[in-house]
């Protein structure tokens, strides 16, 4: 670029009406000037800030080395009509400010010959990030690592490799069959989110290119941008906790990049149970269409049940893994109530999974429920209930000690009511040790579309394990387990640390024994508690 740029603070005794000059009111209309880039006709940028931002410390003024034997006028003509325009300011009636400011505008806007369009990062009622922003962002990536100079660097897929985005205030400038456009970033601290700035891009371009603009280069901008989004895409695991109220005095997604390694070829589980999931999940991703031609929101839900260390977090990650979708990890005792609820929920995005671990800890829907399970044993309805009432005080606690107001219609609401149209392609996941400690509403069918009990370990899921493990397909020992684990019952977390080396001269032979030993022990055991009538 061929521009020279000037910072104008303040002080500056040329333009000393700054210090009245608002932003608020600065005429033209459109905040910023765009300087045609060819050297035939130059004019200047001035780089201004919108309304809703804090008064500017400085103000840029960049302008084509041919001007500057016009700068001595132009610069009074500025300085002149900027004092005047303070003067009206500060002295002018209200009323009649505004007219003027209204015929100001007009007048500007008439000989202005640029269209801007912005994307603003959130859209509508401000709370869910606007995919066309996210889009633009992707887009802008390959280009303004050439031309911007101030860049923000972010590790996608595999780490190998950045995608670049503009950090602060800043301009590329793009070409489409010719026609020139320019992108401006823009991130201002608002008054009315003080925690989150306000970040948006603007797209400048002649107004006699409007048509084209806003038809194929737009199309062409969020096709390109969507494709990159998905090419560098990596998992993300968000998890709201109270602890993140410092801020904001509200619970918020807070969020890492997920990388677990569990998968469906690593999940110990029967080979027709694991077929089953996989193929449904895979109908699920595919069934746009069908869902929207039956006018069902795209979701689906999913109860895993089974006792501690069967695997249902391990499943999750095999699902979210499977599908490349995001995990938001609701934990609904760290949430204040039911407006909480729904702004944390609408700010899930699509292509994920939100799960509910231990649903049955989660919500103070238990009241009920506690009396319904009328078949359980009372001793081991007070231990859970007493692991139900631990779990739930320590987060609140950390809340600062109020119970989550959430209820049970509250989350209905979110799962199949108006609001499960919000947001689509999500898969809603709830876990629990106790499924016949919960509200049949909750899980009904329609609600939780599949339900999959998660139990102990069976022999081909040891297998799975042997392999995995210990690179064992077969053994001789294979048969001694099977006939062990015929007459005792084992969690795959118990296998799965059983087998584990525990040594580096650990062979698999040796896992294999102590796995053996541990099954045998687990079966004296038993035969001891049956003995003393436990
Ligand atoms: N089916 C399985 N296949 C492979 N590994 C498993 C399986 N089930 C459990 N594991 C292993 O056991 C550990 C505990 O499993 P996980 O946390 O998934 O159990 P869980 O059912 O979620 O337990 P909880 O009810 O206590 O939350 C995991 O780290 C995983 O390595
Ligand atoms: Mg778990």
């Amino acid at each position: 670029m061929f521009y020279n740029a000037y910072l104008f603070h303040h002080l500056n005794p040329l333009l000393v009406p700054f210090p009245l000059y608002s932003p608020s009111s600065f005429p033209p209309p459109s905040p910023i000037f765009i300087a045609e880039q060819t050297p035939e006709a130059p004019s200047i940028l001035i780089s201004s800030v919108p309304s809703d931002s804090r008064i500017p410390d400085t103000i840029m003024m960049m302008m084509h080395p041919k001007m500057m034997e016009m700068w001595p006028t132009m610069g009074s003509a500025i300085a002149s009509f900027l004092f005047v325009w303070a003067m009206v300011k500060k002295y002018c009636p209200y009323q009649l400010r505004r007219q003027l400011e209204k015929y100001c505008h007009r007048i500007t806007g008439s000989f202005y010959p640029y269209i801007n369009i912005t994307f603003d990062e959130y859209a509508g009622v401000g709370l869910k990030r606007s995919e066309a922003y996210n889009a633009v962002e992707a887009y802008l990536s390959t280009y303004i690592s050439k031309s911007a100079k101030r860049l923000k660097a972010e590790m996608v897929k595999d780490g190998s490799n950045m995608m670049l985005s503009m950090e602060q205030s800043g301009r590329v400038v793009d070409d489409f069959n010719g026609v020139k456009v320019w992108w401006i970033f823009r991130n201002i601290e608002t008054p009315s989110r003080p925690e989150q700035e306000k970040r948006y891009y603007i797209l400048s371009f002649h107004k006699r290119y409007r048509d084209v603009i806003t038809g194929a280069y737009l199309e062409h901008v969020i096709r390109k941008g969507n494709e990159i989004r998905s090419r560098n895409r990596r998992m993300k695991l968000y998890t709201n906790s109270a602890g993140d109220r410092s801020i904001s005095k509200r619970a918020m997604w807070s969020q890492i990049v997920f990388e677990h390694p569990a998968t469906f070829e690593t999940m110990a589980l029967e080979s027709d149970k694991k077929k089953d999931i996989i193929e449904d999940l895979e109908t699920f991703s595919k069934s746009k269409e069908f869902y929207s031609r039956t006018g069902k929101a795209w979701k689906r839900g999913y109860l895993l049940y089974g006792p501690p260390g069967t695997g249902k977090s391990t499943m999750i990650a095999a699902m979210a893994n499977y599908l490349n979708y995001d995990v938001y990890d609701l934990e609904l005792t760290a949430v204040k109530d039911n407006v909480e609820l729904r702004r944390l929920l609408i700010e899930i995005a699509e292509k994920s999974i939100l799960v509910i671990e231990d649903i049955d800890c989660s919500l103070d829907l238990t009241g009920e429920r506690m009396k319904v399970t009328a078949g359980m044993e009372e001793e081991e309805e007070g231990a859970a209930k007493a692991a139900v009432e631990g779990r739930r005080r320590v987060p609140n606690d950390e809340a600062g000690g109020d119970m989550s107001k959430v209820t049970l219609s509250g989350l209905l609401n979110f799962i199949d009511g108006l609001w499960s149209t919000c947001g689509s392609e999500r898969l809603v996941v709830f876990t629990t040790n106790y499924v016949e400690k919960l509200d049949p509403a909750l899980i009904r069918r329609g609600r939780m579309d599949k339900h999959i009990e998660l139990s102990y370990c069976s022999f081909e899921g040891f297998k799975v394990f042997a392999k995995n493990y210990l690179g064992l397909e077969v053994h001789e020992i294979f048969k001694k387990v099977q006939h062990l684990m015929g007459e005792v019952k084992i969690t795959p977390a118990d296998m799965a640390e059983n087998l584990m080396p525990t040594s580096p001269t650990d062979d698999p032979e040796k896992c294999l024994s102590r796995l053996v030993e541990a099954l045998e022990e687990m079966k004296a055991e038993g035969t001891k508690n049956v003995a003393a009538g436990k």
